[in-house]
């Protein structure tokens, strides 16, 4: 669906999620987890940012319209269904051509590209040598923010901030209830918890 004309969609900090295309099997960020992620991020024009684990690639659309023409962002899946699912939602909602995708494992990913930020959405299997990569792609007080939906991935994730020396270090859990119309009215039905993990790289 491009919303041609409607600029308001790229004024809003949390598209709304029925605007990405969605593939079964492929697991998007929803809009509330999103919206705080984005703040944790502390995102603004020109930023250079990595999306690891890009998934829809809802997280690269939303960074995509706020760090703008001189910004640029990276969404990296190891799936090709989802860099190419991210692709086409980039085509249908982002504003600007500062998005690049790319297949890799983020294991395996290997660059001397340097980034403001690094979001987390997906790649977590091995948390010390996910650091140990994220360690090449940061410079000083870039920042750093993981989803995480188990326990110890949040655990993890918060001790290698630690003992890194990430400045700044704090972890949100997120839980949130959307209404379902019902016969009667409304029900709350409530989305799995989710954990935000932030700091600042030493
Ligand atoms: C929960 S989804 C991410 C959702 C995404 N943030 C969004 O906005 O739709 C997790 C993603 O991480 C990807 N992933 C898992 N292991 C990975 C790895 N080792 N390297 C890169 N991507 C990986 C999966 O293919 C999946 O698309």
């Amino acid at each position: 669906m491009r919303m041609e004309g409607e600029n308001w969609v790229y004024e809003v900090r949390g598209i709304p999620d029925e605007f990405f295309q969605r593939s079964e099997g492929i697991p998007m960020t929803k809009r509330e987890i999103r919206i705080i992620s984005l703040s944790d991020l502390r995102i603004r024009p020109g930023m250079r940012v990595m999306d690891i684990g890009c998934g829809s690639g809802s997280m690269t659309v939303e960074i995509s319209n706020i760090i703008g023409e001189n910004g640029s962002v990276t969404g990296l899946d190891v799936s090709g269904e989802a860099a190419d699912l991210t692709m086409r939602n980039c085509r249908n909602l982002c504003r600007f051509s500062n998005y690049r995708i790319v297949i890799s494992d983020v294991y395996k990913y290997d660059s001397d590209e340097e980034f403001d930020a690094v979001f987390v959405g997906g790649g977590t299997a091995r948390i010390h040598d996910l650091f140990e990569r994220i360690e090449r792609m940061v410079h000083h007080a870039s920042r750093v923010v993981v989803n995480a939906i188990q326990i110890h991935t949040a655990y993890l994730s918060l001790e290698e901030m630690n003992t890194r020396g990430y400045s700044g270090v704090n972890i949100t859990q997120v839980m949130v209830s959307n209404g379902m119309r019902t016969s009667e009215g409304y029900a709350m039905i409530a989305r799995n918890p989710v954990f935000i993990i932030s700091g600042d790289a030493p």
